[in-house]
């Protein structure tokens, strides 16, 4: 492991050079990587293997949309492709990447297929965490690890293709066979991880869950809607707000703050947006602050994973998570978000 300073902190981290892509292969030889699930991650990852030169099959239920996509996608049915018990049955390690609530339905089988020695491999701290609510108690004689990429599985496979490595944490739940850790690693490089950092599943579901509540994609919208709403209410056009709002920093100044950070974004901006920048970043962090706490506590307390396991185990939450994703796209705001990106040159 490399050390590194993060911001005056040590911690240890895995890069490719000192566990370089041959090296995974090597350890993961002899296994077949079954990846129960082709929503989001399953392709990125599934594909980023397999491109990588490991032995990969996918579990997907026959007849759906995802089924056709891992097909369109080169998995050939009856050698690469499996209904999920075929490839529970012949997966060595299990790549459980179905939807959080979708894994406590279908645990009883897959335990079935955890026989001493195999490996079972989360992108998510979820359901070993919060087991009092799913259920999910593995055997003591199989490894049990995470890799979680942080980022859609979808940037994680288009990153793989520029090249890039989008980063994941990694985390040893339970070693049984002595190898998790070193299997655990060499799955981190596989499915095309920049760095590796380690963490431990209850961190790692913490941190995720406040992050995709807070500022990744609950408190961005929040904040866009806040501000959209003030300037409509004063008189500007919606092209005027949204610009302000979104398309700005999403096109220039995110780009630059990606690039080298907020001192960088903000030094390449006039001289008096930094006067306004710096005088107003501290009420902003202290209004929301105790958003983040109530938040955070939410998360800790499983009450996060309560209500997502809830809603999402109803039968019809699909449709239901589609009409609240039709309300966001269908807001003027995004609405007059479409207009705009129909505008940037490169969409002409
Ligand atoms: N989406 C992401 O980019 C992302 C990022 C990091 C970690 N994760 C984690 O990775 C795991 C997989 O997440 P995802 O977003 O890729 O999943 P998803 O919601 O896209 O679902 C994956 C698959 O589950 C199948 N499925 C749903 N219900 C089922 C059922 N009852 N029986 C059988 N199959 C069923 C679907 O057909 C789909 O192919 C989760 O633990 C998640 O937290 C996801
Ligand atoms: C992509 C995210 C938000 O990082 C992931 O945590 C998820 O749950 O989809
Ligand atoms: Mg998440
Ligand atoms: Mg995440």
């Amino acid at each position: 492991m490399a050390k590194l300073n993060f911001g005056g902190v040590e911690e240890e981290v895995v890069t490719r050079e000192e566990f370089p892509l041959e090296k995974a292969r090597e350890v993961l030889s002899s296994e077949t990587i079954a990846v129960i699930g082709y929503g989001v991650q399953g392709p990125g990852q599934s594909l980023n293997m397999r491109d990588n030169g490991f032995n990969v099959i996918v579990g997907q239920r026959k007849g759906g949309k995802s089924w056709d996509k891992a097909v369109a996608d080169g998995f050939v049915p009856g050698e690469t492709l499996f209904e999920i018990e075929e490839a529970l049955s012949k997966g060595t390690v299990i790549c459980y990447l179905l939807s959080d609530a979708a894994q406590i339905e279908l645990w009883p089988t897959v335990k079935k297929h955890l026989t001493p020695g195999k490996a079972l491999y989360f992108s998510h701290g979820f359901g070993a965490t919060y087991k009092d609510q799913t259920g999910i108690v593995p055997p003591a004689d199989v490894d049990v690890f995470l890799v979680a990429p942080k980022g859609s599985g979808t940037s994680l496979r288009r990153m793989f293709v520029e090249g890039k490595g989008l980063n994941s944490s990694f985390a040893i739940f339970q070693d049984a066979t002595g190898k998790a850790r070193e299997k655990c690693i060499a799955m981190g490089i596989g499915v095309g991880s920049g760095y590796l950092f380690e963490t431990d599943f209850y961190r790692e579901v913490t941190s995720d869950l406040t992050g995709e509540r807070g500022t990744l994609m609950g408190a961005i919208q929040g904040i866009f809607a806040a501000q959209y709403e003030v300037l409509r209410s004063n008189g500007h056009s919606p092209s005027e707000a949204f610009n302000e709002t979104v398309e700005e920093l999403t096109q220039s100044l995110m780009p630059l703050v990606a690039e080298n950070g907020m001192d960088w974004m903000y030094a390449n901006c006039s001289t008096t947006a930094q006067r306004g920048a710096l005088d107003w970043w501290k009420p902003f962090r202290d209004a929301t602050k105790p958003v983040f706490e109530q938040l955070y506590n939410s998360v800790k307390t499983g009450n996060e994973a309560k209500i997502s396991i809830t809603r999402n185990s109803q039968p019809d939450y699909r449709v239901k998570l589609e009409e609240e994703l039709a309300e966001l796209r269908e807001s003027e705001m995004w609405r007059a978000g479409k207009t705009v990106r129909s505008l940037r040159p490169e969409n002409n």
